[in-house]
Protein backbone atom coordinates (compact mmCIF):
# COMPACT_ATOMS: atom_id res chain seq x y z
CA UNK A 1 0.00 0.00 0.00
CA UNK A 2 1.71 3.37 -0.84
CA UNK A 3 0.77 6.41 1.49
CA UNK A 4 1.58 10.10 0.50
CA UNK A 5 1.17 11.16 4.06
CA UNK A 6 3.84 10.84 7.03
CA UNK A 7 3.16 9.48 10.45
CA UNK A 8 2.63 12.22 13.35
CA UNK A 9 5.07 14.51 14.06
CA UNK A 10 6.57 14.76 10.66
CA UNK A 11 5.11 18.49 10.60
CA UNK A 12 7.51 21.56 11.00
CA UNK A 13 6.39 25.09 12.62
CA UNK A 14 7.22 26.85 9.08
CA UNK A 15 4.99 27.42 6.52
CA UNK A 16 6.10 25.48 2.95
CA UNK A 17 7.94 28.09 0.67
CA UNK A 18 6.14 29.08 -2.67
CA UNK A 19 3.36 31.28 -3.92
CA UNK A 20 0.44 31.54 -1.78
CA UNK A 21 -2.99 31.03 -3.30
CA UNK A 22 -6.39 31.67 -1.96
CA UNK A 23 -8.36 29.01 -0.91
CA UNK A 24 -10.68 30.42 0.92
CA UNK A 25 -11.73 34.05 0.75
CA UNK A 26 -14.82 34.98 3.42
CA UNK A 27 -16.27 38.49 2.25
CA UNK A 28 -18.40 40.91 4.37
CA UNK A 29 -20.19 37.78 6.32
CA UNK A 30 -22.36 38.84 8.30
CA UNK A 31 -24.96 36.51 10.19
CA UNK A 32 -28.08 38.11 12.30
CA UNK A 33 -30.18 36.19 14.33
CA UNK A 34 -33.08 38.19 15.07
CA UNK A 35 -32.19 41.31 16.48
CA UNK A 36 -28.62 39.74 17.10
CA UNK A 37 -25.46 40.31 14.76
CA UNK A 38 -23.75 37.62 15.87
CA UNK A 39 -20.74 38.55 12.77
CA UNK A 40 -20.53 41.85 11.12
CA UNK A 41 -19.27 42.04 7.80
CA UNK A 42 -16.31 39.50 8.30
CA UNK A 43 -13.46 39.06 5.64
CA UNK A 44 -11.41 36.55 5.99
CA UNK A 45 -8.93 34.81 3.45
CA UNK A 46 -6.93 31.98 4.05
CA UNK A 47 -4.32 30.51 1.95
CA UNK A 48 -2.78 27.37 0.70
CA UNK A 49 0.35 26.02 3.04
CA UNK A 50 -1.09 28.69 5.94
CA UNK A 51 -2.49 27.82 9.32
CA UNK A 52 -4.46 30.60 10.42
CA UNK A 53 -6.10 31.34 13.73
CA UNK A 54 -9.60 32.64 14.92
CA UNK A 55 -9.87 33.80 18.62
CA UNK A 56 -11.86 36.14 20.54
CA UNK A 57 -13.53 36.14 23.78
CA UNK A 58 -16.76 33.56 24.54
CA UNK A 59 -19.54 34.44 22.31
CA UNK A 60 -17.33 36.59 19.97
CA UNK A 61 -19.17 34.89 17.24
CA UNK A 62 -16.45 32.29 15.86
CA UNK A 63 -18.63 29.08 15.60
CA UNK A 64 -21.26 31.26 14.05
CA UNK A 65 -18.57 32.18 11.02
CA UNK A 66 -17.19 28.61 11.04
CA UNK A 67 -21.64 27.79 10.41
CA UNK A 68 -21.60 30.16 7.99
CA UNK A 69 -17.93 28.92 6.02
CA UNK A 70 -19.34 25.24 6.07
CA UNK A 71 -23.09 26.16 4.66
CA UNK A 72 -24.75 25.54 8.03
CA UNK A 73 -26.02 28.58 8.67
CA UNK A 74 -26.68 30.95 5.28
CA UNK A 75 -25.09 34.19 5.83
CA UNK A 76 -27.28 37.39 6.32
CA UNK A 77 -25.32 39.08 3.90
CA UNK A 78 -21.76 38.28 2.40
CA UNK A 79 -19.98 35.30 0.14
CA UNK A 80 -17.76 32.67 0.93
CA UNK A 81 -15.56 31.26 -2.25
CA UNK A 82 -13.45 28.03 -1.90
CA UNK A 83 -10.63 27.88 -4.60
CA UNK A 84 -12.39 30.67 -6.72
CA UNK A 85 -16.01 29.19 -6.72
CA UNK A 86 -18.81 30.59 -4.52
CA UNK A 87 -19.73 28.09 -2.38
CA UNK A 88 -23.30 27.02 -1.86
CA UNK A 89 -25.36 26.57 1.49
CA UNK A 90 -25.65 23.29 1.96
CA UNK A 91 -23.05 21.34 4.22
CA UNK A 92 -22.43 18.60 2.26
CA UNK A 93 -22.33 19.93 -0.59
CA UNK A 94 -19.24 22.40 0.95
CA UNK A 95 -17.58 18.72 2.25
CA UNK A 96 -17.63 18.05 -1.41
CA UNK A 97 -16.26 21.25 -2.90
CA UNK A 98 -13.16 20.55 -0.19
CA UNK A 99 -13.81 21.64 2.93
CA UNK A 100 -13.81 19.53 6.08
CA UNK A 101 -14.22 20.61 9.61
CA UNK A 102 -14.85 19.05 13.29
CA UNK A 103 -17.10 20.17 15.56
CA UNK A 104 -16.80 21.72 19.48
CA UNK A 105 -18.78 19.32 20.54
CA UNK A 106 -17.88 15.57 19.38
CA UNK A 107 -19.72 14.39 16.42
CA UNK A 108 -18.71 10.88 16.55
CA UNK A 109 -20.66 7.53 15.76
CA UNK A 110 -20.24 6.51 19.22
CA UNK A 111 -21.63 3.01 19.14
CA UNK A 112 -19.34 2.49 15.68
CA UNK A 113 -15.73 1.35 15.63
CA UNK A 114 -12.89 3.60 14.80
CA UNK A 115 -12.74 2.61 11.58
CA UNK A 116 -16.11 2.62 10.50
CA UNK A 117 -16.03 6.25 11.70
CA UNK A 118 -13.48 7.16 9.53
CA UNK A 119 -14.94 4.96 6.48
CA UNK A 120 -18.48 7.61 6.92
CA UNK A 121 -16.38 10.50 6.63
CA UNK A 122 -15.11 8.67 3.18
CA UNK A 123 -18.48 8.59 1.72
CA UNK A 124 -18.28 11.94 -0.14
CA UNK A 125 -15.43 11.00 -2.24
CA UNK A 126 -17.07 7.33 -3.21
CA UNK A 127 -18.85 6.88 -6.30
CA UNK A 128 -20.27 3.54 -6.09
CA UNK A 129 -24.11 4.12 -5.98
CA UNK A 130 -27.33 2.42 -4.02
CA UNK A 131 -27.63 -0.50 -6.64
CA UNK A 132 -23.62 -1.39 -6.16
CA UNK A 133 -23.83 -1.32 -2.89
CA UNK A 134 -27.08 -3.63 -2.79
CA UNK A 135 -25.56 -5.90 -5.12
CA UNK A 136 -22.10 -5.39 -3.40
CA UNK A 137 -20.73 -5.87 -7.08
CA UNK A 138 -16.89 -6.04 -8.61
CA UNK A 139 -17.02 -1.78 -8.60
CA UNK A 140 -18.27 -1.83 -5.00
CA UNK A 141 -16.12 -4.11 -3.34
CA UNK A 142 -13.09 -2.82 -5.00
CA UNK A 143 -13.97 0.88 -3.64
CA UNK A 144 -14.69 -0.48 -0.53
CA UNK A 145 -11.09 -2.27 -0.13
CA UNK A 146 -9.73 1.08 -1.27
CA UNK A 147 -11.84 3.43 1.04
CA UNK A 148 -10.99 1.15 4.00
CA UNK A 149 -7.17 1.70 2.76
CA UNK A 150 -7.25 5.18 2.64
CA UNK A 151 -9.03 5.12 6.35
CA UNK A 152 -6.10 2.68 7.66
CA UNK A 153 -3.59 5.60 6.44
CA UNK A 154 -5.49 8.41 7.84
CA UNK A 155 -5.87 6.23 11.09
CA UNK A 156 -1.70 5.87 10.69
CA UNK A 157 -1.36 9.31 10.49
CA UNK A 158 -3.37 10.17 13.50
CA UNK A 159 -1.65 7.55 15.56
CA UNK A 160 -4.82 5.39 16.26
CA UNK A 161 -4.21 2.50 13.87
CA UNK A 162 -4.01 0.22 16.91
CA UNK A 163 -7.48 1.02 18.06
CA UNK A 164 -9.44 0.33 14.54
CA UNK A 165 -11.52 -2.11 15.91
CA UNK A 166 -12.41 0.55 19.23
CA UNK A 167 -15.95 1.46 19.70
CA UNK A 168 -15.34 5.53 19.70
CA UNK A 169 -16.89 6.23 22.98
CA UNK A 170 -14.80 3.79 24.48
CA UNK A 171 -11.47 6.04 23.58
CA UNK A 172 -10.20 8.50 25.81
CA UNK A 173 -10.77 12.21 25.14
CA UNK A 174 -8.03 13.35 23.37
CA UNK A 175 -8.37 10.24 21.26
CA UNK A 176 -12.23 11.04 20.40
CA UNK A 177 -10.87 14.43 19.05
CA UNK A 178 -7.91 12.99 16.44
CA UNK A 179 -10.64 10.20 15.43
CA UNK A 180 -12.73 13.54 14.47
CA UNK A 181 -9.92 14.70 12.59
CA UNK A 182 -8.89 11.54 10.77
CA UNK A 183 -12.62 11.49 9.93
CA UNK A 184 -12.68 15.07 8.58
CA UNK A 185 -9.29 14.07 6.67
CA UNK A 186 -11.51 11.40 5.08
CA UNK A 187 -13.37 13.32 2.78
CA UNK A 188 -9.69 14.81 1.14
CA UNK A 189 -9.98 18.23 2.08
CA UNK A 190 -8.55 21.40 0.43
CA UNK A 191 -9.08 23.06 3.91
CA UNK A 192 -10.05 21.47 7.54
CA UNK A 193 -11.76 23.81 10.23
CA UNK A 194 -10.52 22.88 13.24
CA UNK A 195 -13.20 23.85 15.99
CA UNK A 196 -11.36 24.29 19.53
CA UNK A 197 -9.33 20.89 18.75
CA UNK A 198 -7.68 20.68 21.82
CA UNK A 199 -10.51 22.09 24.14
CA UNK A 200 -10.40 19.28 27.00
CA UNK A 201 -6.76 18.01 26.45
CA UNK A 202 -3.81 17.59 28.56
CA UNK A 203 -0.38 19.59 27.89
CA UNK A 204 0.83 16.48 26.12
CA UNK A 205 -2.05 15.75 24.16
CA UNK A 206 -2.19 19.38 23.29
CA UNK A 207 1.58 18.85 22.01
CA UNK A 208 0.70 15.79 19.38
CA UNK A 209 -2.34 18.37 18.25
CA UNK A 210 0.02 20.66 17.34
CA UNK A 211 2.50 18.29 15.44
CA UNK A 212 -0.36 16.72 13.65
CA UNK A 213 -1.93 19.84 12.55
CA UNK A 214 1.66 21.19 11.29
CA UNK A 215 1.63 17.69 9.47
CA UNK A 216 -1.25 18.37 7.94
CA UNK A 217 -0.33 21.78 6.79
CA UNK A 218 2.26 19.84 5.37
CA UNK A 219 0.37 17.53 3.38
CA UNK A 220 -0.55 20.91 1.30
CA UNK A 221 -4.30 20.96 3.06
CA UNK A 222 -4.75 24.93 4.36
CA UNK A 223 -6.04 24.70 8.05
CA UNK A 224 -8.44 27.65 9.71
CA UNK A 225 -8.57 27.05 13.50
CA UNK A 226 -10.63 27.76 16.54
CA UNK A 227 -9.19 27.65 20.04
CA UNK A 228 -9.04 29.56 23.23
CA UNK A 229 -5.51 28.46 24.37
CA UNK A 230 -3.61 30.70 23.45
CA UNK A 231 -0.05 29.04 23.32
CA UNK A 232 -1.42 26.63 20.89
CA UNK A 233 -2.58 29.57 18.69
CA UNK A 234 0.38 31.69 19.06
CA UNK A 235 2.96 28.73 18.43
CA UNK A 236 0.65 26.86 15.65
CA UNK A 237 -0.37 29.62 13.53
CA UNK A 238 1.14 31.83 10.50
CA UNK A 239 -2.11 34.61 10.84
CA UNK A 240 -4.13 34.98 14.10
CA UNK A 241 -7.60 36.99 13.16
CA UNK A 242 -9.54 38.16 16.79
CA UNK A 243 -12.81 38.37 16.42
CA UNK A 244 -14.96 40.55 18.98
CA UNK A 245 -19.02 40.97 19.21
CA UNK A 246 -19.08 39.18 16.15
CA UNK A 247 -16.34 41.97 13.92
CA UNK A 248 -12.71 41.58 13.19
CA UNK A 249 -10.72 43.42 15.04
CA UNK A 250 -7.34 42.52 14.04
CA UNK A 251 -5.31 40.15 11.66
CA UNK A 252 -2.28 39.32 11.60
CA UNK A 253 1.12 37.37 13.12
CA UNK A 254 1.36 36.48 16.48
CA UNK A 255 3.50 38.99 17.12
CA UNK A 256 1.32 41.53 15.84
CA UNK A 257 -1.34 40.56 17.61
CA UNK A 258 -0.08 39.76 20.97
CA UNK A 259 1.50 43.14 21.42
CA UNK A 260 -2.06 44.92 20.49
CA UNK A 261 -3.62 46.19 23.40
CA UNK A 262 -7.22 46.41 22.15
CA UNK A 263 -7.16 42.95 22.14
CA UNK A 264 -5.97 42.32 25.68
CA UNK A 265 -8.81 44.65 26.91
CA UNK A 266 -11.15 43.07 24.63
CA UNK A 267 -10.35 39.58 26.78
CA UNK A 268 -10.36 41.36 30.19
CA UNK A 269 -13.72 42.95 29.22
CA UNK A 270 -12.20 46.86 29.22
CA UNK A 271 -14.17 49.09 26.53
CA UNK A 272 -11.10 50.76 24.47
CA UNK A 273 -11.64 53.96 21.94
CA UNK A 274 -13.87 52.53 18.71
CA UNK A 275 -14.71 49.19 20.55
CA UNK A 276 -18.13 47.18 19.25
CA UNK A 277 -20.36 48.56 21.88
CA UNK A 278 -17.78 50.99 23.43
CA UNK A 279 -20.30 54.45 22.47
CA UNK A 280 -22.97 52.93 24.83
CA UNK A 281 -20.48 51.79 27.63
CA UNK A 282 -19.19 55.41 27.57
CA UNK A 283 -22.94 56.45 27.31
CA UNK A 284 -23.80 54.58 30.44
CA UNK A 285 -20.91 55.74 31.99
CA UNK A 286 -21.95 59.27 31.52
CA UNK A 287 -25.07 58.99 32.99
CA UNK A 288 -24.14 57.00 35.77
CA UNK A 289 -21.59 59.75 36.90
CA UNK A 290 -24.36 62.13 36.48
CA UNK A 291 -26.69 60.54 38.51
CA UNK A 292 -23.96 60.59 40.96
CA UNK A 293 -22.75 64.25 40.83
CA UNK A 294 -26.79 64.95 41.37
CA UNK A 295 -26.90 62.09 44.45
CA UNK A 296 -24.06 64.21 46.13
CA UNK A 297 -25.79 67.21 45.47
CA UNK A 298 -28.86 66.30 47.27
CA UNK A 299 -26.82 65.48 50.48
CA UNK A 300 -25.10 68.79 50.67
N1 LIG B 1 -28.56 29.56 16.57
C1 LIG B 1 -28.47 30.69 17.26
N2 LIG B 1 -29.56 31.43 17.54
C2 LIG B 1 -29.47 32.58 18.22
N3 LIG B 1 -28.32 33.10 18.67
C3 LIG B 1 -27.19 32.41 18.43
C4 LIG B 1 -27.20 31.17 17.71
N4 LIG B 1 -25.93 30.72 17.62
C5 LIG B 1 -25.16 31.62 18.25
N5 LIG B 1 -25.91 32.63 18.74
C6 LIG B 1 -25.42 33.82 19.45
O1 LIG B 1 -24.47 34.42 18.61
C7 LIG B 1 -23.38 34.93 19.39
C8 LIG B 1 -22.09 34.31 18.92
O2 LIG B 1 -22.06 32.94 19.32
P1 LIG B 1 -20.92 31.93 18.89
O3 LIG B 1 -21.26 30.60 19.46
O4 LIG B 1 -20.70 32.04 17.44
O5 LIG B 1 -19.66 32.55 19.66
P2 LIG B 1 -18.22 31.91 19.87
O6 LIG B 1 -17.23 32.99 19.63
O7 LIG B 1 -18.08 30.67 19.06
O8 LIG B 1 -18.29 31.57 21.42
P3 LIG B 1 -17.50 30.43 22.27
O9 LIG B 1 -16.05 30.79 22.27
O10 LIG B 1 -18.12 30.55 23.63
O11 LIG B 1 -17.79 29.13 21.61
C9 LIG B 1 -23.72 34.64 20.85
O12 LIG B 1 -24.34 35.78 21.39
C10 LIG B 1 -24.69 33.49 20.75
O13 LIG B 1 -25.58 33.47 21.85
Amino acid sequence: MTTDIEPTGAGSPKAAAGTAVPVLQATGVTKKFGGLTAVQNVDLQVNTGEIVGLIGPNGAGKTTFFNCLTGLYVPTDGTVTYKGTVLPHQSHLVTKAGIARTFQNIRLFANMTVLENVLVGRHTRTKEGLWSALLRGPGFKKAEKESEERAMELLEFTGLAAKRDHLARNLPYGEQRKLEIARALASDPGLLLLDEPTAGMNPQETRTTQDLVFAIRDQGIAVLVIEHDMRFIFNLCDRVAVLVQGEKLVEGTAEVVQADERVVAAYLGTPYEGAPGAEEVSEVEAAEAHSTVGKEGDTK
